[in-house]
Order: C-alpha cells, then sequence, then structure tokens
C-alpha cells in the first residue's frame, strides 16, 4: 500500500507542499508573461491606432479583455494555492473498484491536479467521489457520478489534522469511530465569524448538502444542529455542482439581520466561492413597497410583545399569521373580481358605451391583475367610439374615458382594498394603522401580496437558488409571497423552538402547506452545547428526540442575588473571570433592548459591546444584547441575567429564555435576583 506510515503520510505531505509550491511559481511566470504581452498589446493598439479602422478595434479589445479575464483568473488559482499549502488536504478513502483497481482519494477544500502527471491527486471535498468520505466506513461503498453508482470497498479511511503545512496529527479509521476529530472541532473555542466544517461534515448533513433533486428544501433542525453551516455549505456545493449555470451572484440570502449576515459571511469565502448577495425581509419589503408606507420592523413587533404583552395585538398577530389568514385573503381576492366592478353606461360624446359592454371587457381580461386593467379597457372604449364615430377622440373624450373607467371598480389604491377586506370578514378592528401611515408588521407582507395580486408581480428571475434562515420567523403569507417573486429552488432552514414571537411561529409542517413539493429533512443532533447546556435547556422547552454529541462540561449555574445591584456586579465578576480564561467570546443575553442598555451602562466595563438591531457586525470579546438579536449566533460562554420569576413569565419570554440559553457552547451561568422563574425552577418542574 502506498503513504501506509505516518513517515509515509508526512514525506507525501511535503510532495504536496512542494508541488503547490512548483504550482504556484508557474502561475507567478503566467502572469508575468500575460501582464508583458498585455503592455505589448496596449502599446501596440496605442501607436497603430490611426490606422486600425473600428473593426480592428473591436477586436483588440476583446482580446485585451480576454488576458485580463485569464489573468484575472490565474490570480485567483493562485490563492488557492497558496491556502491549500496550509492545509491541503483533511481525508483519505482508499476504494478498491469491482475489478480490483485500488486508488487514494485525498479530500481537501479545493482540487488539485498534477498538470505534468495529469493526475488528480487532491480532490475537492464536494466532487462526486469524495462523498465516500462521509458516508461510509470501511467496506462496502458507492458513490453516485453522472454515469451511474461506482461501486466498490473502502480499504482505508484517515483523517487529518493539517495546520499551517504541518500535520499536527492523523486517525485511522478502522473501527466505527470517526468522532474524535469531530469532538476536539467541537471542543474549540469560538470564533469571530462562523467556520466552515468540510473535514466533519456528518452523513445526514452530507445527505441534505448534496441533495440535488429537492426544488424546496426545508430543514427542521434543533439548536445547534448545524442548519446554518449546512445550507452555506449546501450553497457551495450547488455553485460547484452546477458551474456552468449558477455563479454566487445569482442566489439570494434572506437574512434576520446584518450582524447574522456578518457572522455568517466567512463561510463561502473560505470554501473558495465569491460574496452571495444577502437581504433581509425589510428591505426586501421596503422594495416591494416602494417606500409607499413606512412599516414597523419584524425587531418593534417583537419588542412590542415582550414589554407590552397586549391581548389584542397578540390576537390580531396569531389571525395574521394563519394559513386561514392566506385562505381567507384568496376568498376575499375572488369576491372583488366577482363583485367590485360597478359599470353604468358611459357617454362619451354622442356614443353609449354600454354598461354590458364594459363589464364584458372587464371580464375579458381577468389574466391581468385588476389594477392594470384599466388601461386596457380604457383602450377597447377608445376603439369602440373611434369606430362608433368614424373620428378621432378629442382631448376632452378620451380625459372623460380617463376619468370614468378607473371609477368603475370599487377602489384604486391597495390599502383601501386591504382596509375593505377586515370589512368583509367582519373583523375591522384587525386592521390598525397609525395617524402617519405605519403599518404594524404582520400586515406588512398581506399588503405586498394584495398588491402582487392587483397590480402584479416583478418576479426575482435573475436569483437561481434563494436561501431562507431562522423560517420559523415568516408567516405563510411571507412564503406565498416569497413564492410568487422567486420561482427558483429553495433551501429553507429553521426550528419551530427557537421562536421569538410564539403566536406567529411557521413550523415545517406550516411552510410545507405552501409549498407541497418541499422535501423535508428534520436534524435532531446537536453539536454546538455540551451535553449539561443542552440538558440544562431541555428544562426549559423540552424535546425528547433530540440527541446531544457527547462532549462533557460544567454544569450550567444558576445564581440567585439580593438585589439587581448585586447581580450587576457578579456579572462584571464574570467577565473578569472571562478574561482570563482561555476563551474568545462572552455573550450577556437579556430578554430586552432596554435591559441590555442598561446593563451596558451599569457594567461601564472595557471591551464590552453592546450589540442593537442597528449593528452591522459580530464584534469578538464580550457582547450585551438581546435573546432575539443573539439568535443563530454562538458565544464560548453565556451569561443569562434577571432570569426572575418577574422577568420571565409568558410564553413568548419562554422563548427567549430558550434561546439565550441555547446559545452558549462551553459555560453557562443563570442568575436572578428575587424569585427564579419557573421555567428553570427544579421544584416548578418536577
Ligand atoms: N459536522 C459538524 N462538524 C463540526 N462542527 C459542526 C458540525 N455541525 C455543526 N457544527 C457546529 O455546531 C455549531 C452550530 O452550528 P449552526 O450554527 O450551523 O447550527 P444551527 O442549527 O443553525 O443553530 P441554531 O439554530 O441554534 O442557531 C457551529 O459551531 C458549527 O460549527
Amino acid at each position: 500500500m502506498i503513504n501506509a506510515t505516518e513517515q509515509q503520510e508526512r514525506e507525501f505531505l511535503a510532495q504536496i507542499r512542494e508541488k503547490l509550491t512548483l504550482a504556484i511559481r508557474r502561475i507567478d511566470d503566467a502572469v508575468k508573461q500575460f501582464s508583458n504581452e498585455l503592455r505589448e498589446k496596449k502599446q501596440y493598439i496605442h501607436e497603430h491606432q490611426s490606422g486600425m479602422d473600428e473593426a480592428d478595434m473591436v477586436a483588440a479589445d476583446q482580446s485585451i479583455n480576454r488576458m485580463a479575464l485569464t489573468g484575472e483568473a490565474a490570480v485567483a488559482r493562485k490563492r488557492k494555492l497558496i491556502k491549500m499549502g496550509q492545509s491541503p488536504y483533511f481525508g483519505r478513502v482508499d476504494f478498491i473498484t469491482q475489478d480490483d483497481q485500488r486508488s487514494m482519494i485525498y479530500i481537501g477544500i479545493f482540487s488539485f491536479t498534477d498538470e505534468r502527471q495529469r493526475m488528480n491527486l487532491i480532490y475537492d471535498w464536494r466532487a462526486p467521489i469524495s462523498s465516500l468520505f462521509y458516508d461510509f466506513e470501511l467496506g462496502e461503498a458507492s458513490y453516485a457520478t453522472p454515469r451511474g453508482k461506482i461501486q466498490g470497498n473502502i480499504a482505508l479511511k484517515r483523517q487529518y489534522k493539517i495546520k499551517n503545512g504541518h500535520m499536527e496529527f492523523m486517525i485511522e479509521n478502522d473501527v466505527n469511530i470517526h468522532d474524535d476529530i469531530l469532538q476536539k472541532e467541537l471542543a474549540r473555542s469560538s470564533d469571530d465569524k462562523m467556520k466552515n466544517i468540510v473535514a466533519t461534515i456528518q452523513r445526514d448533513q452530507n445527505a441534505v448538502i448534496r441533495n440535488e433533486s429537492a426544488q424546496v428544501m426545508v430543514i427542521q433542525g434543533v439548536a445547534g444542529s448545524g442548519k446554518t453551516s449546512i445550507a452555506l455549505h449546501r450553497i457551495a456545493f450547488l455553485l460547484y455542482r452546477f458551474r456552468e449555470t449558477i455563479s454566487a451572484k445569482d442566489i439570494l440570502i434572506i437574512s434576520p439581520n446584518q450582524v447574522f449576515a456578518d457572522y455568517i459571511s466567512n463561510v463561502l469565502p473560505e470554501l473558495g466561492e465569491e460574496y452571495i448577495p444577502e437581504m433581509g425581509m425589510e428591505e426586501l419589503a421596503s422594495e416591494l413597497l416602494q417606500k409607499k408606507y413606512q412599516f414597523q420592523t419584524f425587531f418593534d413587533q417583537v419588542s412590542s410583545l415582550l414589554e407590552e404583552n397586549d391581548p389584542a395585538f397578540i390576537e390580531r398577530l396569531r389571525f395574521k399569521s394563519s394559513i386561514d389568514f392566506l385562505s381567507k385573503l384568496n376568498q376575499y381576492l375572488i369576491h372583488v373580481e366577482n363583485n367590485y366592478f360597478t359599470c353604468t353606461d358611459l357617454v362619451v360624446g354622442k356614443t353609449v358605451v354600454s354598461s354590458r359592454f364594459l363589464l364584458g371587457r372587464f371580464k375579458a381580461y381577468h389574466r391581468v391583475p385588476i389594477l392594470k386593467r384599466f388601461a386596457l379597457v380604457v383602450k377597447e372604449v377608445q376603439d369602440y367610439v373611434k369606430a362608433a364615430t368614424s373620428h378621432k377622440l378629442t382631448g376632452p373624450e378620451k380625459a372623460k374615458i380617463w376619468e370614468a373607467v378607473p371609477r368603475m371598480i370599487k377602489f384604486n389604491t391597495i390599502l383601501d382594498f386591504y382596509r375593505d377586506f377586515y370589512d368583509w370578514i367582519g373583523k375591522p378592528e384587525f386592521f390598525k394603522i397609525d395617524p402617519r401611515q405605519t403599518l404594524e408588521y404582520a400586515d406588512v407582507f398581506a399588503v405586498i401580496y394584495v398588491q402582487l395580486r392587483l397590480e402584479g408581480s416583478t418576479t426575482f428571475t435573475h436569483v437561481k437558488h434563494l436561501l431562507v434562515d431562522e423560517m420559523q420567523d415568516y408567516t405563510p403569507i411571507q412564503y406565498e409571497v416569497l413564492s410568487r417573486l422567486f420561482l427558483c429552488r429553495k433551501t429553507i432552514l429553521g426550528d419551530v423552538s427557537q421562536t421569538v414571537n410564539p403566536y406567529s411561529a411557521s413550523s415545517a409542517e406550516t411552510i410545507e402547506r405552501v409549498f407541497p413539493q418541499a422535501d423535508v429533512v428534520r436534524l435532531y443532533r446537536s453539536y454546538r452545547s455540551t451535553v449539561e447546556i443542552t440538558a440544562f435547556a431541555q428544562r426549559i422547552l423540552p424535546n425528547p428526540k433530540i440527541i446531544p454529541m457527547e462532549r462533557h462540561g460544567q454544569q450550567p449555574l444558576i445564581a440567585g442575588f439580593s438585589s439587581r445591584k448585586e447581580e450587576i456586579e457578579a456579572v462584571k465578576q464574570q467577565i473578569k473571570t472571562f478574561q482570563k480564561s482561555p476563551y474568545q467570546s462572552l455573550g450577556i443575553i437579556c430578554k430586552t433592548l432596554r435591559q441590555a442598555t442598561d446593563t451596558f451602562e451599569a457594567l461601564k466595563a472595557s471591551g464590552v459591546h453592546l450589540l442593537t438591531a442597528d449593528s452591522v457586525a459580530f464584534e469578538e470579546g464580550v457582547i450585551i444584547t438581546t435573546a432575539h438579536l443573539a439568535k443563530g449566533l454562538e458565544f464560548d460562554e453565556v451569561v443569562v441575567p434577571f432570569a426572575s420569576a418577574d422577568n420571565y413569565k409568558t410564553e413568548v419570554e419562554k422563548q427567549m429564555l430558550y434561546i439565550a440559553c441555547t446559545r452558549a457552547m462551553h459555560r453557562l451561568k443563570v442568575t436572578y435576583s428575587g424569585d427564579l422563574t419557573d421555567f428553570l425552577s427544579v421544584k416548578k418542574n418536577t
């Protein structure tokens, strides 16, 4: 066997690194040559410009552009090779095909070919053959290729940790435990940005990443199950698999906020892909409403829930988050189509255009959105009058038609229709808009939906894959809007247990009703937190199906104090302890922004950052924020202050507590003054 011993592996690594260095040198030479040729070409054109006709100039331009592109590609390739020099591969499988051919498959983030020998030395983790590494242990194995399934046997499987070009360790997977490297990865302290997981992707995760057939893929996964990581790796996979037809700019990520977008922004570049466009739901809404209406943000909605707990507000939210709301809106739109044209005879000069004719024309265009039909009906009326009188229409005649036809439909503005909908269902009190015309967040996408139906929609045809994270925070009406705007494939992921708004949460089942063609995957294995932290969070929201990774740590602590002042003092101490620890990040997670701001001010400690809805970047070190904003993020250590019975008592507060505790990777401390919240009290939980 080739490269059998660790010594041989080290020698192989040295050879690969040498080959990489040579390949980099070759690129450098080629780039130097390109730039010389480019300079000469430009010089030539400059000198011969006067003698060149237009066709010559175009040809010269094209050839310069081509050379520049080739140069750029070479520079990008060089960047990848330099990165590979640090860590060329992380896995190996030796595969014996049915005709007894043994091949050594080294797997890395990028592929590397020995151009002289025309031999693939390292395979990209996304190559079909690389799935052997993720899907099988020793023994019988197979992988799918565009030409069919290849079967054989895995005779050897190894994992490597190569850092800065040096092999730290290698692990032989001769028995069915390949968790060692995963354990080591999970035990690490956090980075300031999400990291890639290519070396330790698990089998069930791999299936999601490599799924090519799903039109809509819905991933419901427990806290820390790797949903966001998998979704990003899936994007990298699709970019590789469909590289001829999809590029990074054709993908859109709908993300909950800027901090989250910043937090995940490193994963794809680490995997060699370019920047992926990203957008928040509110941004999308503003674009669609063309800034015609002001509206409350989702963050405002959650803050109102936490601070006011108004039953009427909750009732409105509940209704507007239901599937029933969507179907009532659809029924209403049919009602509009059938009943809202009130045509009377129209007299233009001496011609009478009968109401029957008018109604008939409105109906004839039933495929055209109602508010787009006027222009068509106006044109028909003009033609009718012209034919009847055999003369061209005068200005006043035209004006009369233009004025009369739109009035034949009951309302002309989207908001009037929307308001009327609530009268029609007999619940006018369900629509609240403030005098400055600021819509409640729950109305925003409903108004957009009515607009799409009555005015027609612009589709985002340039988007070829849509990724929606934190799916539980979006309602059926939002999904309906997304499905009409984005006709492409979609990956939708989230966790219904981590909703910040229990009155408007969407489960995978709800989403399936909007996308009946969806493939739903459920992930129960949780990777982020220690067994102890996961068990602790289960006291708040139990899920018997959750499977924590066997990784142990300190028991989470609950500490009671006699006053808030003392509590703040304890948090201060905790920060000091953290600053001396090997950990990188500490999250102090509060219920509301007001509590977070007050804590920030009371602590006045240096190196402590306050994260608000307006923040744009994830900071390293100590962060004070709210559970809502911390969703999707993780910290080595988490402190949840003010966990008293007063502060955490409603359903929405329980959700916040759960989200806060599940952000911790290694250490968790909950503090309170007065009585401890019932959600954590052992007495009340037993
Ligand atoms: N296969 C894996 N190998 C190594 N680390 C993993 C793996 N899967 C997940 N993780 C780690 O688990 C943590 C949680 O991952 P991620 O944030 O993607 O999960 P999530 O399901 O989106 O979490 P949440 O919904 O709680 O925000 C991250 O630190 C991630 O790197």
